[in-house]
């Protein structure tokens, strides 16, 4: 068995078009711990959701192969949730309801109190135990999101995936997510890969950022390690010159030699 919790090795992906192939992806390598917050980050259409939806198992590579906890990955499951920008919370159910629906999927076997439990436990952590018998529609986007977050952590995924989590907030309430975010990952110790357009997000949240060349056949260009130390507070890192430094290197691997997007090139919207 693999010494990695997680551990994508070798992956290709081609997708059928109009036109004929399109490889996405080409030779993807990338190997996590358990317990490991690793972001990726590239410019828009590199291939970014797709490593995502391989992982997800959403779809199947063309060659290559994804591993986790020793289990190669042949299809969605809930040891792999997924936390989208749009949130995805059903409408016409309560957060509450919402999340015990995911629950009560999951843990079939478990009684109704300790269902529950489990519910109400989740709630709390992201701070929406007040919110519980409001409708989706009758909540900011803010906490919508934390729902989101919450529903995805209270089936005990092995890993979970974030689809740029933040991307649809204003910058204050992502900054409250994104501290919220680090306290949960304190707490529970998931193991996370989240996509990202914010550099300033992939430096404070990561242990790791992967960052992706252009596409087609996009591959995993650099990795940078973030050793800066946790917890992490961002008032205090704006002072400090490390934190400049790995802010300096992902820009720069974004915005000089190879990866550099024309600016007339209206997908490039890395922050
Ligand atoms: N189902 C598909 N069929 C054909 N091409 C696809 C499909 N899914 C993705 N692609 C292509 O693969 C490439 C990578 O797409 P992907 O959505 O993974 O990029 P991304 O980095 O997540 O982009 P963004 O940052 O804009 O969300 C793009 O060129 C996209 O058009």
């Amino acid at each position: 068995m693999s010494k990695h919790y997680l551990e994508l090795s070798g992956i290709d992906m081609r997708f059928r078009t109009d036109k004929g192939e399109f490889e996405a992806l080409k030779n993807v390598n990338l190997r996590l711990k358990k317990g490991e917050f690793v972001s990726l980050i590239g410019h828009s259409g590199c291939g970014k959701s797709t490593v995502l939806n391989l992982v997800a198992g959403l779809h199947e590579p063309s060659s290559g192969g994804v591993i986790l906890d020793g289990r190669e990955v042949d299809g969605p499951g809930p040891e792999r949730a997924v936390v989208f920008q749009n949130h995805a919370l059903l409408p016409w159910l309560t957060v509450e309801q919402n999340i015990a629906l995911a629950v009560d999927n999951t843990f079939p076997h478990q009684g109704k109190a300790e269902r529950q439990e489990r519910v109400r436990h989740f709630l709390e952590l992201v701070h929406m135990g007040h919110a519980a018998h409001k409708l989706p529609g009758e909540i900011s986007g803010g906490m919508k999101q934390r729902v989101g977050i919450a529903r995805a952590l209270s089936v005990d995924p092995k890993v979970l995936l974030m689809d740029e989590p933040f991307g649809a907030l204003d910058a204050l309430t992502r900054a409250h997510l994104q501290d919220s975010l680090m306290e949960i990952q304190a707490e529970l110790g998931n193991t996370v890969i989240m996509i990202t357009h914010d550099v300033d997000e992939a430096v404070l949240l990561s242990d790791r950022i992967v960052m992706m060349t252009n596409g087609p056949s996009a591959t995993i260009g650099e990795i940078l390690p973030i050793s800066l130390a946790r917890p992490r507070n961002r008032v205090a890192l704006s002072d400090d010159g490390h934190y400049h430094q790995l802010r300096r290197r992902v820009l720069s691997f974004l915005y000089e030699g190879h990866n550099k997007v024309s600016p007339l090139d209206k997908k490039a919207r890395v922050a």
